[in-house]
């Protein structure tokens, strides 16, 4: 389809000596999720308040829904849903007339009552803003966006400050609007939420994309389990463990008695390590295969941590 949800090229914004977004280009299909995942200060919110309109670009072209953000904003505000960060309202609103304003003004608004219990917000819908706890509040806000049933949400870091139950029912929630063909952009510097949820993962340092993919091509490496690890005694001589190997498998001991081999893991190269260990007189423990995390490439990619 040639029709994407959001399309970005060559995107830039600098707030005086600071870059910010340093030539982003995205996009995203209709109907799919997908996650602006970076550490602190990497140019997320900057992106997404682009996307909204709230901000304009020093260079590169955007366009929502095939539309400009700033030029045609009156055609993009009832077809989006925006979230922005921190959220906010007048401290004295209640909960339930909050939300009943917003699906006020648009034209096929979801039913009020229904998103709150969704959101598990029933029980507080008479509490007044200011009263809420914060994952109560950003809750609100996330109702707010998706009551006037839009086509296309902007949410930045949604999950923010919410306790697991609360980040629970927000995912099926978006995982709901994602399968009724709702496009969805969100940040997040979570990468549970990320692999969870997202069609595609856009991760973002320094104002550019160090990498995008789905969940599982990240986290992969040339289409098998990327990774072996087991348990052992400490000091094994990880250089003869790799010699025993295929070229290009790398192992190195992680923590005391931790143990990484990495590259694509096949039955061959299990038994390999296996059988290597018995020639030592060692037995792997917990041996596991698995895929590597989304932290783990960002860690690779950029020599440092996401969660900055
Ligand atoms: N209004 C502003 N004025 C000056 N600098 C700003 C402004 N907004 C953001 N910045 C700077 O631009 C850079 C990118 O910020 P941005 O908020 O877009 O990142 P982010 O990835 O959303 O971070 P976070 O996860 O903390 O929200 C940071 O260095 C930030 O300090």
């Amino acid at each position: 389809m040639d029709n994407p949800a959001v399309e970005i090229s060559g995107l830039a914004k600098s707030y005086g000596s600071t870059t910010a977004v340093d030539g982003i280009d995205l996009r995203m299909e209709r109907g799919s999720l997908l996650a602006l995942l970076g550490p602190n200060g990497a140019g997320k919110t900057t992106t997404v308040e682009i996307c909204e309109g709230f901000r304009r670009p020093d260079a590169g072209r955007v366009r929502v829904l095939g539309l400009d953000p700033v030029a045609d904003s009156s055609r993009l505000r009832p077809r989006v849903g925006i979230m922005p960060q921190g959220g906010g309202a007048y401290p004295g609103v209640r909960a339930e007339e909050m939300l009943r304003l917003v699906a006020s003004c648009a034209a096929n608004p979801h039913d009020p009552a229904w998103l709150l219990d969704v959101l598990g917000l029933a029980g507080a819908k008479r509490t007044p803003f200011k009263r809420l706890s914060g994952g109560q509040q950003q809750r609100l806000s996330l109702a707010c966006a998706l009551v006037g049933r839009p086509e296309l949400v902007f949410l930045d870091e949604p999950t923010a400050g919410m306790d697991p139950q609360a980040r629970r029912l927000v995912w099926d929630l978006l995982a709901a609007l994602r399968a009724d063909g709702v496009s969805v952009l969100l940040t997040t510097h979570l990468m549970e939420e990320a692999e969870t949820l997202a069609d595609q993962v856009v991760i973002v340092d320094h104002g550019k994309v160090v990498v995008e993919g789905t969940p599982h091509s990240l986290t992969l490496e040339a289409g098998e389990a990327a990774q072996l690890r087991f348990r052992a005694r400490t000091k094994l001589d990880t250089t003869l463990l790799a010699a025993a190997l295929p070229e290009g498998y790398r192992v190195s001991e992680t923590a005391p008695g931790s143990y990484l081999v990495e590259g694509a893991v096949d039955p061959q190269v299990v038994s390999a390590v296996t059988a290597w260990c018995a020639q030592q007189g060692v037995l792997p423990e917990q041996l596991q295969v698995g895929r590597r995390t989304l932290e783990e490439v960002f860690l690779e990619l950029t020599g440092r941590e996401l969660r900055a």
